[in-house]
Formats: structure tokens, sequence, C-alpha cells
């Protein structure tokens, strides 16, 4: 379920009428619901819990999904823990109030400077995805005179997803260290100054919309936790990684309830049965996917022989899912439709000089003119955080909605900005 629905003929964020964000901070612009984001955090870390009830599981938000402060003060203050991949994550993640014994840090190719920044903040654990950040990590971790506990990110052979762009688990994909290498690397890193390593690790894909490839992943682990454990080697903690999907395609009046994340937390809670361990989940697009829209205006229709195209004053550089994965988004127009209207089939692209800044190809939607307002749906999660500058166009800001209340957690960028940070070479100052 989210928050986002028709009252008074407007489409409203939880109390907040949707044109009078529009209105006051202009267009395009994100929206999220704190109340979503809340609803499936509670969701999922209560199922997670009560799943495995022997085992402590600790729920770490993966921020790559959505880093704005006020998405991430809002879980922080809900008690997650932060899933990070660089050092602007893990100090945004700071910034934002997490604790750093809540925060986890993954990622193919960590730095030496990150991983030293990582060291010194005292965080609870690094998810080391290489032999060679095996040695960087212990070399700069006994530099500072420290141990930092870490787990290996395990690549199962398993990958999962809802594209072939995101799928991370298959030994095909660049994540984890190899699942037959993982033995001589606990041996190794046994004797190694620095490091201290606490178990296992895995993130077999996003968007995945079933349970059979997460158990088969889990299971694959499980019985290396055994071996391990067998071999005399300390194996406490089980990173399951995060990736469980969403519905994107949302009819108006559904309640997506907690069915998914129910028999996903009941497929954990068989997999892991009688083992003693810490269980750890990075979900995010499940977090926030479902508790953001982008809201953008129509700026002109362009008319063709075959088609009609629907220019909105948003892009690719603002939401790029459509164009990298050919992701599908809902669209709902701003100003409630009247029952039965009469719908066109539009192809809506927005202002950018490439024939991929399309979010969507004859699609139905009611009658729309230039000015009225657009909503993608389900926006919350790789939206804001994959966007760009690309053609020279300010990032969009960013809205928090609690209740009546509404809050710019991100000002849109002036130009000042967006001109600011670059240089000329002397040689044509
Ligand atoms: C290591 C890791 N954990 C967690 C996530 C979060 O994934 P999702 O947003 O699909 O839950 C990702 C991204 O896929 C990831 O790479
Ligand atoms: N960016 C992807 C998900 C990738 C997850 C990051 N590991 C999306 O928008 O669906």
């Amino acid at each position: 379920m989210h928050h986002f629905s028709y009252r008074d003929g407007s489409l409203f964020a939880e109390d907040v009428d949707l044109r009078e964000v529009a209105d006051a901070v202009g267009t395009p612009v994100y929206v999220y619901s704190s109340a979503t984001i809340e609803r499936h955090y509670r969701l999922f870390s209560a199922a997670v819990k009560a799943a495995a009830p022997t085992a402590k599981a600790h729920v770490f938000y993966a921020m790559k999904a959505n880093g704005n402060l006020g998405v991430l003060k809002t879980l922080a203050a809900l008690g997650a823990g932060a899933d990070t991949v660089s050092e602007g994550e893990i100090r945004k993640a700071l910034a934002a109030g997490f604790p750093p014994d809540r925060i986890v840090f993954s990622g193919v190719g960590k730095s030496e400077s990150e991983l030293r920044y990582a060291v010194e903040q005292g965080i609870y654990q690094v998810n080391i995805e290489t032999e060679g950040e095996l040695d960087l990590l212990s070399r700069v971790a006994s530099a500072l005179g420290k141990r930092q506990e870490a787990v290996f990110r395990v690549n199962p052979d398993i990958g999962a997803g809802g594209h072939a762009k995101i799928t991370t688990g298959s030994s095909e994909n660049k994540f984890g260290v190899s699942f037959e290498e993982v033995g001589r690397l606990y041996t190794r890193a046994a004797n190694m100054p620095g490091v201290r390593m606490m178990g296992l690790a895995l993130h077999i894909g996003s968007q995945i919309r079933e349970t059979e490839s997460y158990e088969a992943a889990y299971a694959k682990m499980v019985a290396l936790v055994g071996d391990l454990r067998a071999e005399g080697h300390r194996v406490e903690r089980l990173d399951l990684g995060g990736g469980l999907g969403i519905p994107y395609d949302i009819p108006k009046d559904f309640d997506h309830g907690p069915d998914l994340i129910e028999a996903y937390a009941a497929m954990v809670g068989r997999v892991t049965k009688g083992l003693d361990v810490e269980l750890g989940f990075e979900p995010g697009r499940l977090i926030v996917g479902n508790a953001g829209i982008l809201m953008t205006r129509v700026l002109h229709l362009n008319p063709r022989p075959t088609k009609q195209f629907l220019v909105v004053d948003a892009a690719m550089n603002d939401l790029v899912r459509p164009a990298m994965y050919e992701a599908y988004h809902e669209i709902w127009p701003v100003s409630e439709p009247e029952a039965g209207a009469p719908e066109i089939a539009y192809d809506v692209v927005g202002p950018i000089c490439e024939s991929g800044d399309t979010f969507t190809t004859g699609r139905l939607l009611p009658t729309l003119r230039p000015g009225d307002l657009i909503a993608f749906m389900t926006a919350g999660a790789y939206g804001a955080s994959m966007s760009s500058t690309y053609n020279q166009r300010l990032l969009v800001p960013e809205v928090l909605v609690k209740g009546a209340d509404y809050a710019v957690t991100r000002p849109r960028q002036s130009y000042e900005d967006l001109l600011g940070t670059d240089r000329a070479p002397p040689w044509l100052a």
C-alpha cells in the first residue's frame, strides 16, 4: 500500500495536495511519503524478526535506492541501519544519524581511502568482495591499530532480478568472491592482522518478485556456514542482502499487502531454522519504491500521423529507469480524470536530445493539455538517486510529506551550483 490517492479531484500525498506542491516548488519534483516509508520498513523488519525468532535480525536500508536526507533521517529514527556502497554514502548515513555500529559497507571496488574512512568511523561491518580487498583492509586497519569486523560477500552463482542489468548473483556477474574460494580466503584471513571475519553475505539481484531463487541461494549459504564451521572457522553473521521487488503496475484502488514480504520471511525462517547466526538484510527498493513519485508538467503536444507525443518537463536525467531498463511506471494525472473520460495513446517524452528520452510509448491516458500535471508513480527508489545533470539540466528538488506537512528536503539545484564547480584550464582562463 502507498499513501498517494485522489481527494476532491486532486492527487494527494498523504494529506498534501500535490497541486500545492507544484505551485510552491515547481516541476519536475520528487515527492515522498513518510507514512509509506514507515509502513514498509515496519512490515519488513517485523516479518523477518518474527520469522527467525532464534536469530537476531538487523535491517540495513540500502541507501543507494534513495539517499535523500529526509528519507534517511526517517529510517534512522525508526532504528534502521544503513547499507552503504561508497565513502559518500557512509558520510551521508552518519550525517543522517545512523550510528556507525549500524552501518555496513558493501561494494565491488572499495578504495584504500574509503576503507580507511570506514575503519576510522568504526562501522559495523565491511562486506569484502575480492582477495585484494581483504589484503587492503588488513593493511589499512592494522596501520590504524584497529581490527575491522568483516564478512565475505559470496557469489552463490544463483542470480535473479527484474532485468539482466540488475542481476548480481550469477558467477557471470562481477559481484562477490567465488563460492569455491571462500574456504581458502577464510583460512588466510584468520591469520591476518586488522580484520576479524564474522561471516558471509550475498545479494543476488534486484526487483525479485519470487522466493525460489532466494531459497536456492540461501540454502547454499547455510550449507557453506556448516562447512566453514566444520573447519573451525567463526561464522556468526549471515547477511542475506536485499532485492525484494515491488509492484510497479498498481491500479488506483490496489492495496498490495505484505504477501511477498511474508512469503520471503517465512522462507528465511525455513532455510535458517536452527542455525545460530545473526541475520542481516539490505532492502532498498522495497522500503522506498512505492513511497515516491516524480511529478512533471506537460510542456507541449507534438502530433504525428501515427502517434501523439506528450512532451513533459521531466527527462531521462531525472528518472532514468525507463531508458535504462525499459522500466514501467504508472502515470497518474494529478487532476483526477472523470470516470469514462476519453483516452488517447501518448508517447510520453522528455526534453533531452535523445530518442531514448522516452518514458513510455502508446500509453492510454485521459486527454492532456500543456500545463497539466502528471505523476510517474513508484519512483521513490532509483529515481532521484540515479539522476544527473545531463544536457546541463538542474537536479530536481525533493519533497518529503508527513501528514498535512511537507518540506523541501533538497531544493532545486541552482544555475550557480551547476556552473560553479567547473574550472577553465589556465591556458583558457
Ligand atoms: C549489496 C546490495 N545490497 C542491497 C541492495 C539493494 O537492492 P534492492 O533495492 O533491490 O533491495 C543492492 C542493490 O541491488 C546491493 O547491491
Ligand atoms: N538501479 C536499479 C536497481 C539496481 C540495484 C542496485 N544494486 C533499478 O532502478 O531498478
